[in-house]
């Protein structure tokens, strides 16, 4: 995935100032920037689920998105929501989904309506809906919201796991804690991506 010469403003407030960005296979990149810095206008764009002011976006392959709202039925089960997007995703079945809920450790909740859930397992399910068809290119905004230290290693094993596969994977979160975990870092300043200093913002 490659983009280039992203602007994006709301209204009068210019967000995003000529973003360019390329993610190389089998590489895993985060983003950093303060609250507001625009990475979630960024992550929108590169999804697909919001169009630039200007610049280009140029996919290959599948990819993944796993958007900071989750957005989820709560009248549904778990189980039903791996199935609602196994027919999206045109899968002939749930084994990858299920690895990953085993990775995650929340197979237990496979019956449980979404409704009942803690917030750090709406977002293990979040994550594995962005997973589940393992997409060439994955883009995950504040993944690890709400995971407990345990999950939180798991997540990072996971994500190497999918780099070792050859995905590309894009975390963008306003933390940066562990920065030797990545192939890349950029911080979102002042509307463009800077090369990334290993600090927390
Ligand atoms: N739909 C919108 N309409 C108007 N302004 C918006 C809209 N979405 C975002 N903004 C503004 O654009 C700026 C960037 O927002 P964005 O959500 O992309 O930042 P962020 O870096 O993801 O922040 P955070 O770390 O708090 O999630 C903020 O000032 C925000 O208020």
């Amino acid at each position: 995935m490659k983009v280039a010469g992203i602007h994006h403003a709301y209204g009068s407030r210019a967000v995003l100032r000529g973003v360019d960005v390329e993610l190389p296979r089998g590489a895993l990149v985060g983003i950093v920037g303060e609250n507001g810095a625009g990475k979630s206008t960024l992550l929108k764009i590169l999804a697909g689920e919001l169009r630039p002011d200007r610049g280009v976006v140029r996919h290959e392959g599948r990819f993944g998105y796993c958007p900071q709202q989750v957005d989820l039925n709560d009248a549904f089960t778990v189980r039903q929501h791996l199935e609602f997007f196994r027919i999206a995703y045109s899968l002939p079945d749930l084994c990858r989904a299920e690895e990953i809920m085993e990775a995650l450790r929340f197979s237990e909740f496979a019956q449980e309506r979404v409704g009942v859930l803690s917030g750090g397992t709406r977002q293990k399910l979040n994550l594995a809906l962005a997973l589940m068809h393992d997409p060439d290119v994955l883009l995950l905004d504040e993944p690890y919201q709400g995971f407990d230290w345990d999950t939180y290693l798991r997540f990072w094993e996971l994500a190497a796991q999918l780099r070792a596969a050859g995905q590309s994977v894009l975390v963008v979160s306003h933390l940066a804690y562990d920065v030797d975990r990545l192939d890349v870092l950029w911080r979102l300043e002042e509307g463009v991506l800077r090369a990334g200093a290993a600090v927390a913002s």
